[in-house]
């Protein structure tokens, strides 16, 4: 398989590590939990950028066919776990790519929330939009203390797709979920742990994996078909609402984010970034 050929495989004790070429993404199985850890590593904000995108893709697939008992996220970067889509993507974009980029956006969240093996999230740092979404993707959230995790498109006046909703949903109570949308609200850690948000909070990377790990392992004694089975029933139809809108959200998306109103806005949010970033 060509993924075979894209990945290097080297062994770093009882772990066996799989790299992509490009280094966007590693997959780390350890061989005595059989639980594989996908890091992201894109400097520097692991902004989700097309080939990060697919790199995930490739990685989920992976994850699932070599049958790991689980998955779970995470981040190189010490403070921030995915600073979201990565703007420059979305700003003055070419055609073809935005539309390919897109579409990896909508493969990586079909094959991580749909996932046959359990998934958890050891958030180590920022995490909003996109990031929130991979990590409400995920059956479990593990995050470290300072920082802050949400949907904060309408900020940026964009807008959440339904889909980046269904994940939120299935997290947060209704009421709760809608509230934090329409604000476009960015919870900090304490107070993502109140509302459910996430399950625990880890005070160092390492223990945020523990945690995580010992959640997959909960489903030790579980029937893993039946388990699966499960929680695919439970997702069903957020899954199936974007299999078969598949086209018309990536259409509805391209004309929304082509709008002169929202490029404006896109790159007045791009120069603040950047300002900040120099003081
Ligand atoms: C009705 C139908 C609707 C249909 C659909 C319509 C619309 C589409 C919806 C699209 C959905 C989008 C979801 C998203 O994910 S949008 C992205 C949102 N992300 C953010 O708002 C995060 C912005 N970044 C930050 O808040 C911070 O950078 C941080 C992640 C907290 C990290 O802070 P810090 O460590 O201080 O780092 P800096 O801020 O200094 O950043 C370093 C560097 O990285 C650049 N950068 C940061 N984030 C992004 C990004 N998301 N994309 C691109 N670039 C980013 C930043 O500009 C700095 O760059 P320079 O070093 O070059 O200055």
């Amino acid at each position: 398989m060509l993924r075979s050929s894209l990945l290097t495989l080297t062994r770093i004790g009882s772990n066996r590590l799989m790299s992509t070429a490009a280094k966007l993404t590693t997959v780390e199985v350890n061989d005595k939990t059989g639980i594989a850890t996908l890091t992201m590593c894109r400097p520097p904000v692991n902004g989700l950028n097309l080939e990060l995108l697919k790199d995930l893709s490739q990685s989920i697939d992976e994850i699932e066919s070599n049958k790991s008992r689980g998955l779970i996220l995470t981040s190189s970067n010490p403070t921030i776990f995915s600073a979201g889509l990565d703007i420059l993507e979305m700003y003055k974009p070419d055609k073809e790519r935005i539309r390919a980029f897109w579409t990896s956006l909508q493969d990586v969240w079909l094959a991580l929330y749909g996932s046959s093996v359990p998934t958890a999230a050891a958030i180590n740092g920022h995490s909003p939009a996109g990031g929130c979404l991979l990590a409400t993707s995920c059956e479990y959230r593990v995050m470290l203390p300072k920082f802050t995790i949400g949907l904060n498109e309408t900020q940026l006046g964009i807008v959440a797709p339904k889909w980046f909703m269904s994940s939120f949903l299935s997290v947060l109570p209704r009421r709760i979920a809608e509230r934090a949308l329409n604000q476009g609200r960015m919870f900090t850690t304490e107070e993502a742990l109140q509302v459910g948000l996430i399950d625990e909070v880890a005070n160092t990377k390492e223990e945020a994996i523990e945690k995580c790990s010992a959640f997959i392992g909960s489903f030790a004694k579980v029937n893993p078909l039946a388990r699966a089975l499960t929680k695919q029933q439970f997702r069903a139809a957020d899954l199936q609402q974007l299999e078969n809108e598949r086209v018309q959200d990536l259409e509805k998306f391209l004309f929304f984010v082509n709008q002169p109103a929202v490029q404006k806005g896109l790159g007045l949010y791009l120069e603040s970034l950047k300002k900040k970033a120099k003081n």
